[in-house]
């Protein structure tokens, strides 16, 4: 994109829809998005196709297209934190995606969470700023009924651990999420924050997927999120990159079963998916 000119500053794409931070335009993404924080987790995710090509990196935004059983797949890096996811679902929607699932890591609050287990959000808790921007107070950051069912198919075909739950979206990894800052700093609400979700039944804190609901809610996009528990705030373990590879295969499975399931549904001229769908095979 280099130094020049675009067409607008309250639409900022360059040559051909290209997207300002993403650098992605019609054609480079599937329908299905594959959503890791991690830049480098792209890569591993992208290894696990059938073929893969890497089509863009800029920033914290790194973008794999391919197949996986058949199936055009993509994935792209958000980044830490919601502001960037925000970005990312935003510029991924003008190139054409429709369905992204979040593949992640997170910290469990819960003592049946070892570490290396898989949680499946059914919704996610507003804790950060940016889906307040989009959406008023009460609005619900709600997984796809779904994309839900189909990672729990994967989960189940795979046979990995895993749990389905409320994940709690923070802005902040340290006191944000009950963990003391430099030098020890705290707060009342920082210490009240785990006993607090434990109680309403939260499985752990992570950092996206509230916006990346919120978003694709509002926009009338499908959305969930798979992440590998690595650290359990009640134990006080933490092993790093634990269940990852298991959230990749599962997160890529599940796109494999959704596009199943959603050609069944284009065939029956239906909407909806509902589980009845996806067994018989008249
Ligand atoms: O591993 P990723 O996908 O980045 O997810 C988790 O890890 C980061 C914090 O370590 C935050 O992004 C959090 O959401
Ligand atoms: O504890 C954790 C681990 C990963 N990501 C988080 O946001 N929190």
């Amino acid at each position: 994109m280099g130094d020049e000119r675009l067409r607008s500053a309250a639409r900022p794409e360059g040559e051909e829809g290209l997207q300002y931070h993403l650098r992605v335009k019609r054609g480079d993404v599937a329908r299905y998005v594959l959503l890791p924080g991690d830049p480098e987790r792209t890569d591993l995710i992208a290894r696990l196709w059938d073929e893969a090509r890497l089509v863009a990196h800029h920033r914290e935004y790194r973008t794999w297209t391919g197949r996986y059983k058949g199936v055009p797949i993509s994935v792209t890096s958000t980044g830490i934190g919601s502001p960037s996811t925000a970005i990312a679902v935003e510029e991924l929607l003008r190139v054409g995606a429709e369905t992204f699932i979040r593949v992640g890591t997170m910290g469990g609050i819960r003592d049946d969470l070892r570490p290396g287990t898989l949680v499946i959000g059914s919704a996610a808790v507003r804790m950060e700023g940016t889906s307040g921007q989009y959406a008023p107070p009460g609005f619900p950051a709600a997984a796809s009924y779904d994309v839900v069912a189909a990672l729990v198919e994967a989960a189940e075909t795979l046979g990995v651990r895993y749990k389905v739950g409320i994940v709690a979206s923070t802005d902040s990894f340290y006191l944000g999420q009950g963990r003391p800052g430099f030098r020890g700093y705290m707060t009342p609400a920082a210490s009240d924050v785990i006993p607090q979700l434990r109680s309403a039944g939260a499985l752990g804190f992570e950092m996206e997927a509230s916006a990346l609901f919120t978003l694709s809610q509002l926009y009338g996009a499908r959305a969930g999120c798979v992440c590998a528990v690595v650290a359990n705030r009640v134990s006080g373990e933490f092993v790093v990159n634990a269940g990852v590879e298991d959230a990749a295969r599962v997160a890529s499975e599940a796109v494999a079963i959704l596009a199943r399931w959603d050609r069944e549904r284009e065939r029956r001229g239906k909407k909806w998916f509902y589980p009845g769908l996806a067994c018989r095979r008249t």
